[in-house]
């Protein structure tokens, strides 16, 4: 299990730039032309730019004397291009909205086209899959207290009562149900590696028996992740504004409250842990460092397990519709599209490259838009 190798300096570099660009949202090829040369570099090592929240950062680069010479011009070079934040209190919001307008004619509003994903799903039956983090609920910078709105939470319990409905999400089930309270929904946690169906009697919509399902591919690895997390737990002690989350078959590093001068020493820490245990792999999400099984699974086959579990394996007459925001969340747009089935959409204000049909500016607009979808079922059911 352990492995004797050591730190290179090009590990934790790569790390530092996943830090980084994991904390910030995704540049559109055309400005990444204006990186020149730097980037070339780069490109190769990362198809995706994103900066999201860098300009928190601002004051803090000057003093990243710990990252090699080759990641402060890169992160620098970043910082530079990081599209100021939409504040939705700003009536410049036009101004931001319009940058967008070449990329969102690729990845049309789904609530302007809503008339369009209403015809294709016609006569289809409907699965809804939500991510939570960023689309059920803002981010925010304490993970504790990431609520759903009430009026998210009664538009959620219509739908799933209209519609089979499913959150997939990093989080661990215990905590995101401790957020969402809906005994009629499907989850599954962390990263999909942990399944459940609705708690709630007589609203269950498999087609075909009306057990729950539980499936969980990782949970031989249950041990070493509660080994690692306290670990990590220590070795974070050391960096202010570092939090471990355990989400039961994987762990979030989160370093959206930790100054960016600490990035290369966090990760440096986290990879002198991770060196120890191969059978972990890391990925990056929107400030956060996720830690989880080297099994191939992933949002995606969460959702072609759970497509399968309600009937749907083999359907030509199923319509999944998937919602999220995040890296993770790219694998199950990728499978909708390779199944030819249903539609993808991301959550985000600004450009980034995607699997997804269509986009939602953000948790706001995903309420709108499952209201929609629910007002339109019932329109339908009243018709017929
Ligand atoms: O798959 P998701 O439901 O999107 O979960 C992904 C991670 O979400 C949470 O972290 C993110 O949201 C936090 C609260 O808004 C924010 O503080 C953090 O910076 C974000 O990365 C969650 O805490 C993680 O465990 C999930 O893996």
């Amino acid at each position: 299990m352990k492995s004797s190798s050591r730190v290179s300096s090009n590990t934790v570099n790569s790390m530092v730039l996943g830090l980084a660009a994991s904390s910030s949202q995704q540049v559109q090829k055309s400005s990444m032309a204006l990186f020149g040369g730097l980037l070339g570099q780069y490109q190769k090592r990362r198809l995706l730019f994103t900066f999201e929240d860098s300009n928190n950062n601002n004051n803090n680069h000057n003093n990243n004397k710990v990252a090699s010479n080759k990641v402060n011009p890169w992160l620098e070079s970043m910082r530079a291009s990081s599209p100021p934040r939409i504040n939705p209190n700003n009536n410049n919001n036009q101004d931001d909205h319009n940058k967008n307008n070449s990329w969102i004619v690729g990845h049309p509003s789904a609530l302007k086209m809503f008339d369009e994903i209403m015809w294709k799903s016609k006569a289809k039956k409907v699965v809804v899959f939500l991510d939570y983090d960023g689309t059920l609920s803002p981010i925010v910078a304490d993970p504790e207290k990431a609520f759903m709105t009430k009026k998210m939470r009664a538009t959620l319990k219509e739908i799933a009562k209209l519609f089979p409905t499913a959150i997939v999400t990093g989080r661990c089930i215990d905590k995101v149900y401790e957020f969402v309270r809906l005994g009629e929904v499907y989850y599954a946690g962390s990263h999909g590696m942990d399944i459940k169906g609705p708690t709630t009697k007589g609203r269950n919509h498999h087609k075909g028996n009306n057990e729950a399902v539980l499936f969980q591919p990782a949970s031989q690895f249950l041990p070493m992740i509660n080994q690692v997390y306290k670990i990590l737990v220590e070795k974070m002690k050391g960096i202010p504004g570092a939090k471990v989350e355990n989400n039961k078959f994987c762990l979030s590093v989160h370093f959206r409250c930790v100054e960016e001068k600490c990035w290369p020493a966090l990760a440096e820490q986290v990879n002198s842990v991770l060196k120890e245990y191969p059978k972990l792999k890391l990925t990056h999400g929107r400030k956060v460092i996720e830690i989880r099984p080297t099994i191939k699974w992933d949002k995606g086959k969460a959702i072609e397990f759970l497509l399968e579990s309600l009937g749907y394996g083999n359907s030509n007459s199923v319509f999944p519709i998937y919602i999220g925001d995040d890296r993770t969340d790219e694998d199950a747009f990728k499978v909708l599209r390779s199944r030819g089935q249903g539609i993808g959409i991301l959550v985000s204000q600004i450009q980034k490259e995607t699997n997804a049909t269509y986009t939602l500016h953000d948790p706001l607009e995903v309420g709108q838009f499952l209201r929609r979808l629910a007002d339109s079922k019932k329109a339908c059911s009243r018709q017929t």
